[in-house]
């Protein structure tokens, strides 16, 4: 199901603002790609116009090409909604429909899009999504409770469940451990290295050691100045961006000279 995410050229406009300029980049299937970078330099934008997100703000669009394995996201006749159902995304907060129950949120997607489900294959899904998120032997005896009653970390890993069940090929996350404790983090850190053998996932996050500690390839964005496009200054494989980066701004921000 992972698939290859081939960005050229591309350029995220808000209105007459150019918020992110000309990124060209590789995103490997069955890995984790991690978007570092100080605030404002536009990982979130990039990310969103991973699964065409970032248009849903009026104004906003893009310029260039995003392929996934091979077929333009951008391309003529291509219908966002059946991207964002291909490329899932889990956000900041975690974010369950608070009056659904458990099963109802994972299966929302469904739902939503009135799809037809046996109860059965309902039943099936419901289960594979959220032993595949983690969460199975800890709600599965409250399925039809609301999904608001449990944790913070509980609620990211049924939203991660929700994403799941509608079997994406890629799973963006922007900064999804950031409104978690550190037992909470490392639960879904340790889910994201699970999920990489199955889906091709991108990961903004601030924190450093997380982005050592998860990812295999690692991108860094940065920022001339306030109203400056930001920029893909260099990406690679995590340990050499951590270790031995080829531009002095990535070993700044590493390092914690700035940002
Ligand atoms: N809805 C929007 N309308 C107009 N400009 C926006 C909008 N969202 C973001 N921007 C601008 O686009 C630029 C990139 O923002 P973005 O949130 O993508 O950066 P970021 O690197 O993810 O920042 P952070 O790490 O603080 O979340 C910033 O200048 C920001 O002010």
């Amino acid at each position: 199901m992972s698939k290859r995410i081939e960005v050229t050229d591309l350029n995220c406009y808000y209105g007459k603002f150019l918020a992110v300029e000309d990124v060209t980049m590789t995103i490997h299937p069955r890995s984790v790609t991690a978007f570092i970078g100080p605030s404002g330099c536009g990982k979130s934008t990039f990310l969103r116009t991973l699964n065409r997100m970032h248009e849903v703000i009026p104004g906003a669009y893009v310029e260039g090409d995003v392929l996934i394995d091979g077929n333009n996201l951008y391309g003529p006749g291509v219908d966002p909604v059946n991207v964002r159902r291909q490329v899932g995304m889990v956000f900041q907060r975690p974010n369950p429909f608070p009056t659904m129950s458990i099963k109802d949120n994972v299966l929302a997607g469904y739902k939503l899009n009135k799809q037809r489900m046996k109860a059965s294959e309902a039943d099936d899904l419901l289960e594979k999504s959220l032993r595949g998120a983690n969460l199975w032997e800890e709600v599965k005896n409250r399925l039809d409770k609301p999904g608001s009653g449990l944790s913070g970390g509980q609620q990211q890993r049924l939203c991660i469940a929700r994403a799941i069940a509608m079997q994406p090929e890629v799973l963006l996350m922007d900064e999804p451990c950031s409104a978690l404790d550190p037992i909470s983090t490392l639960a879904v850190e340790d889910l994201i290295q699970e999920l990489k053998e199955t889906y091709t996932i991108v990961i903004v996050t601030h924190n450093m050691q997380q982005a050592a500690r998860v990812s295999d390839e690692t991108a860094f964005f940065n920022i001339a100045g306030t109203g400056a496009p930001g920029k893909l200054i260099e990406m690679g494989a995590t340990e050499k961006i951590f270790s031995t980066p080829d531009e002095k701004a990535t070993e700044d921000y590493i390092t914690g000279r700035f940002g």
